[in-house]
């Protein structure tokens, strides 16, 4: 890490991304890049960090409910109302209707600085701390355009496919709520920064199966607009207001009405949070906030236009604003498809509405009559000038946007053996943070056990960092409370620990069940940082194996008396049932564990013991041709 200088600043401007802290860093390679970087490096220092005096802080904004809680008290209120949850394959259709979703994305983009004032963009900061005068609208005041949020907000839309246009505008949008102070939000209204983009979906992604291998959405529009100030309900009708949020950078992705099934809908928010996070253009994920999407639901007849649909207008759509998470999406869609369809077929007519869900809900509710475009009296804002962005920029952007999603998933799946689906878990998951850990881990990881520039040959080791940091990780958090992940990928449990501890049982220094009850001291704090070693040591928990000859007397005594098991293996043996007893086996494995002294033993070991038992002592030779 160093400090730049301000002339320094304009180069890493173009040359590194503004890192999800609002400091500039140049994206670290990853993955393949990571390991060719290791070859031509074998110091490994990815410390290219650079700080710059911003005061821009790490979200989240304090008052948002972090996601497994939100699932959780879904859960729990789908119980209360006593409905059965429908599997996702019964819900993406209904016989005799199509669904049309499009979906607008509001992203905060990574900037230090606002989108028209120098004021800090700060998310835990003092609330009412970083203000300038024209984001309250101060008479007098003027918008000062600040040309640094361009660059998230192009690397945003080149991700997305988007053709950049040369010469974008800013337009006023009126409506008047406490958290705009100005009476309007200055957006792009008539002439958006980028037009034309295409987001593809595979299965993997978790598209609805009706989709097949893959769908193609279509990208109408990305602009620019800013944020809202934040507001907190207090009881008796009090609202506290926080201006640091009013006038942040955001894009609005807009999609075209071309998403037909629920899950396809939930597919593509979490893809596009995946694809910002990738080039570092947000600042964070839906769960801490940093990105809220807004569906538009209609729904058509097959029957209309006599099961031509090409010849039949959309229906009229209704919009559900502000949804804050994928499970959401996808609930509020099917709910509102359902709504309407019942209120078709009962002759009544879909009206177009501003709509609201609440998590957990299983219907959405009318908030207003849908503004059109008269409600807004859109106008050109006469004090901005248009916005020009070179083909230099655009270039520029275009190819260091690094490392995607694709290809990432490619390379877990591929290198390291992950499954598709875990692969994608890990990426998704703490807004993408849990893979910055994940890479952390094996780091520290490959420097313990001495892999450097040996990366391909056995990727036991990474297999397992990937399943501790998926779901050992997770149990920890299914028990207490958040792991306190940030975005540069570390927590309660710090890379380095969970590495040592890792070490230890990759090389069967320690047991799975000694490794899991480190793993919690070093969460509960218990553990101190650093720790672990000494801390196996000190409670002498190293794994002392048992010897081939223990193991096999351990063996003999438990299958003493096992006289009908044994048959069991050798009417395999003998060909008269097809298939191995492997349950028996790990019966019997699971009495040698319970027998023998459990932190000496490895359950790999009893079964290869007990295998070659069975071969060679039990069962008779001769009864066996
Ligand atoms: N008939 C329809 N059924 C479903 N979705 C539709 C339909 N018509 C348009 N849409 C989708 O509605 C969205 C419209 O978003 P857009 O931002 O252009 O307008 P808006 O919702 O009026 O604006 P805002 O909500 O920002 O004030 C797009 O995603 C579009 O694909
Ligand atoms: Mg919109
Ligand atoms: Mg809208």
């Amino acid at each position: 890490m160093r400090r730049v200088s301000t002339t320094e600043l304009g180069r890493y401007l173009l040359t590194g991304q503004l890192n999800r802290r609002g400091c500039l860093h140049i994206r670290p390679p990853r993955v393949s890049a990571i390991a060719a970087f290791r070859q031509t490096n074998p110091s490994r220092t990815f410390s290219n960090q650079i700080e710059t005096k911003s005061t821009a802080s790490t979200p989240p904004p304090a008052n948002v409910i972090p996601l497994r809680k939100q699932l959780k008290d879904d859960a729990k209120a789908l119980k209360a109302t006593g409905k059965k949850k429908k599997k996702k394959a019964d819900n993406q259709t209904v016989p005799g209707w199509e669904l049309t979703v499009g979906i607008e994305i509001h992203a905060q983009l990574n900037t230090a600085r606002k989108l028209f004032s120098p004021a800090a963009t700060s998310f835990n900061d003092k609330p009412n701390s970083h203000v300038a005068l024209f984001d309250v609208a101060m008479p007098g005041s003027q918008p000062l355009f600040q040309p640094e949020t361009l660059i998230p907000a192009v690397r945003a839309a080149l991700v997305l496919d988007c053709t950049i246009q040369p010469v974008s505008r800013f337009d006023r949008k009126h409506y008047f709520h406490w958290d705009q102070p100005a009476g309007y939000q200055i957006t792009q209204y008539y002439h958006p920064f980028a037009r034309d983009g295409r987001i593809v979906l595979r299965a993997r992604d978790g598209i609805a199966p009706e989709d097949g291998d893959s769908v193609e959405i279509g990208i109408k529009q990305v602009q620019m607009e800013q944020d809202t100030a934040k507001t907190t309900a207090q009881p008796g009708d009090v609202h506290w207001l926080d201006f640091n949020r009013v006038g942040l950078p955001l894009v609005e992705i807009i999609t075209l009405p071309q998403i037909h099934h629920p899950a396809t809908a939930a597919a593509l928010v979490r893809k596009v949070q995946m694809l910002l996070a990738a080039v570092d253009a947000c600042v964070s994920g839906m769960e801490a906030g940093g990105l809220r999407a807004d569906v538009n639901v209609s729904v058509r007849g097959m029957d209309e236009g006599g099961g031509d649909l090409a010849t039949v207008p959309l229906g009229t759509r209704t919009e559900i604003k502000n949804l804050s998470s994928f499970k959401a999406v996808e609930d509020a869609i099917i709910a509102e498809r359902d709504r309407q369809i019942a209120v078709l077929e009962a002759g009544g007519v879909v009206e177009g509405e501003t709509r609201g869900w609440s998590l957990g809900s299983t219907e959405t509710r009318r908030l207003r009559g849908k503004e059109g475009e008269v409600d807004y009296r859109y106008m050109p804002d006469p004090d901005i000038g248009p916005v020009v962005i070179g083909e230099d920029l655009v270039g520029h952007l275009a190819s260091s946007l690094g490392v995607l999603p694709d290809a990432e998933i490619d390379e877990l799946v591929g290198t390291y053996g992950l499954s598709a689906k875990d692969a994608l878990s890990l990426m998704t998951l703490d807004d993408g943070a849990r893979v910055e850990y994940f890479y952390n881990v094996l780091d520290a990881l490959e420097d313990r056990l001495g892999l450097v520039g040996d990366v391909k040959s056995d990727q036991r080791h990474a297999l397992l960092a990937a399943n501790w940091c998926l779901h050992e990780l997770g149990k920890l958090t299914e028990l207490s409370s958040d792991l306190g992940m940030t975005a540069d990928g570390e927590c309660r449990v710090p890379s380095a620990d969970l590495a040592a501890i890792l070490s230890h049982l990759h090389r069967r220094e320690i047991t799975a069940r000694v490794a899991k009850e480190l793993l919690w001291g070093v969460f509960r704090g218990e553990i101190s940082a650093g720790g672990v070693t000494q801390t196996v040591d000190a409670s002498n928990l190293w794994f002392k194996e048992l010897s081939e000859q223990e193991y096999e007397e351990l063996a003999d005594q438990v299958v003493e008396g096992e006289d009908k098991v044994l048959a069991e293996f050798l009417r395999f043996k003998q060909g008269k049932a097809k298939v191995f007893p492997q349950g028996k086996l790990m019966f019997l494995v699971g009495k040698m564990m319970r027998a023998g002294t459990e932190q000496r033993m490895d359950p790999a070991s009893a079964e290869r013991v007990l295998r070659a038992r069975l071969e060679n002592v039990y069962l008779p030779k001769e009864e066996a041709k």
